[in-house]
C-alpha cells in the first residue's frame, strides 16, 4: 500500500464549478420540498421514451474469455461497442469483498455530518473532492445528486491532503478498488485494439499514461422523481468508463433507437461504456453513448464511476486505418486530450454538446 503515501506532484486540476448546496442535506432536513432550480420540465424528462423492454438486451461480456483471446467474445465486444456503447462485464476477477468494502466505506463516508465531509470539499479551481462538477451557471438546472471525485492513477497525482480520512480504511479501499479496476481497464484496453485491428498494446500507448479518476454520485431520494434528474444527459470524455452500481435501484439509463434503456444492475458485474476518445480514434465507429441517471422515490442509490483517460498532451483524432477501414471521411479534428477534457467541464452536461469542439 506504499502508493497511499506517495507525494503530490504537478497534480493536474480541472475546471472550476460553482458552490451549490449538498441535496443529501437538504433532503434530510425537509424530504418533501424540491426547489424550483432541480425542477426540468416535461420535454426534458422524455418519460415518453422509456424503453424498459430494451434492458435485458444491453451486451453481457466475459472478460475472463476476452484475456484468453476467445474470438467469439472478441465479436461481441465489437458488437456491442458498435450497436450500444455500453455492456455489462461479468467474471473480471475483482472480488466482491474488494467491490463491498468500497461501496460499504463510501456509504459511512456519505453518512458523516456535512462539516466532516466540507473538509475536503471541492477547491473553487477544481472538481476533485466533494461537492458538485459541471454547474457553471447560477441559471441552469441542477442534478439531484452530490458527488465525491479523486484522481486515483498515476499515483503521484493523488491529491492526498483531500482523501478522506474518515471512516478509517476508506483510503485503502479506494486503494484496493482502483487498483483492480485498472488491471480490468488494461485488459478491456487490451482487447479493444485487438477489435480495432491493432497489436494488443496500442491503445495503452496512445496514452503515454494512463490517468484514472473515481467519481462516486450520491443521489437521495427524491419526492418528485419524475420531475428530477440525479445526473443530465451527457457523454463521458474518458476513453473509457467502468460503473459500478448498487444492486437493488435502477438508476442509469442509456440512449439507444431514440430513447432511454434502464442498465438493471447484475450483483457483481460492471457496467463499461465507451467514451468520447474511443469514439473519435474509432472515427465513430464505437459509439459514446449519451446516459443519464433517474431518482428513486424512496430508495438512495450510490454509483461508482471509474473514468479511464489519456495525459493532457495526447493529440486524439481519428486513427488512419478506421477512416480508412470504414471509407469514411474523418470525423473529427486533432485535438490536444487536455483541452478537450477542460473545454467540456466549462459547460454543464447537455448531452454531446461538448463533442462539436472536436468535430470537422
Ligand atoms: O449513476 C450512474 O449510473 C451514472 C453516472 C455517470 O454517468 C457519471 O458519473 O459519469
Ligand atoms: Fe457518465
Amino acid at each position: 500500500m506504499g502508493s497511499i503515501t506517495e507525494q503530490e506532484d504537478d497534480i493536474p486540476t480541472y475546471a472550476p464549478s460553482l458552490q451549490v448546496p449538498s441535496v443529501q442535506e437538504m433532503v434530510m432536513k425537509d424530504p418533501l420540498q424540491v426547489p424550483e432550480r432541480y425542477i426540468r420540465n416535461e420535454e426534458e424528462m422524455q418519460k415518453k421514451l422509456d424503453m424498459f423492454h430494451l434492458s435485458s438486451q444491453v451486451p453481457i461480456i466475459d472478460l475472463s474469455l476476452l484475456s484468453k483471446g476467445d474470438e467469439e467474445e472478441l465479436v461481441k465486444l465489437d458488437l456491442a461497442c458498435k450497436e450500444w456503447g455500453f455492456f455489462k462485464v461479468v467474471n473480471h476477477g475483482v472480488e466482491s469483498e474488494v467491490l463491498k468494502a468500497m461501496k460499504d466505506a463510501t456509504v459511512q463516508f456519505f453518512e458523516l455530518p456535512l462539516e466532516e465531509k466540507n473538509k475536503i470539499s471541492m477547491p473553487p479551481d477544481d472538481i476533485q473532492g466533494y461537492g458538485h462538477a459541471y454547474v457553471v451557471s447560477e441559471d441552469q438546472i441542477l442534478d439531484w445528486s452530490d458527488a465525491l471525485i479523486l484522481l486515483v492513477y498515476p499515483s503521484r497525482f493523488r491529491k492526498l491532503s483531500i482523501w478522506p480520512t474518515e471512516p478509517k480504511g476508506f483510503k485503502e479501499a479506494i486503494d484496493a478498488y482502483s487498483t483492480e479496476l485498472k488491471r480490468v481497464a488494461l485488459e478491456l484496453l487490451g482487447s479493444l485494439s485487438l477489435v480495432m485491428g491493432m497489436d494488443k498494446g496500442s491503445l495503452l500507448e496512445l496514452h503515454k499514461e494512463l490517468l484514472q479518476g473515481i467519481r462516486v454520485n450520491y443521489y437521495p431520494p427524491c419526492r418528485m422523481a419524475d420531475k428530477v434528474l440525479g445526473i443530465s444527459p451527457h457523454s463521458d470524455t474518458s476513453t473509457i468508463t467502468i460503473l459500478m452500481q448498487d444492486d437493488d435501484v435502477t438508476g442509469l439509463e442509456i440512449r439507444h433507437q431514440e430513447g432511454w434503456v434502464p442498465v438493471k444492475p447484475v450483483p457483481n458485474a460492471l457496467v463499461v461504456n465507451v467514451g468520447d476518445v474511443m469514439e473519435i480514434l474509432s472515427n465513430g465507429k464505437y459509439k459514446s453513448i449519451e446516459h443519464r441517471a433517474v431518482t428513486n422515490e424512496r430508495k438512495t442509490r450510490l454509483s461508482y464511476a471509474t473514468f479511464f483517460i489519456p495525459r493532457d498532451e495526447v493529440e486524439i483524432g481519428p486513427l488512419d486505418h478506421m477512416i480508412e477501414s470504414q471509407g469514411s471521411l474523418p470525423m473529427n479534428k486533432k485535438v490536444k486530450y487536455g483541452e478537450y477534457v477542460r473545454q467540456s467541464m466549462k459547460m454543464k452536461h447537455d448531452g454531446k454538446a461538448h463533442t462539436q469542439m472536436a468535430k470537422t
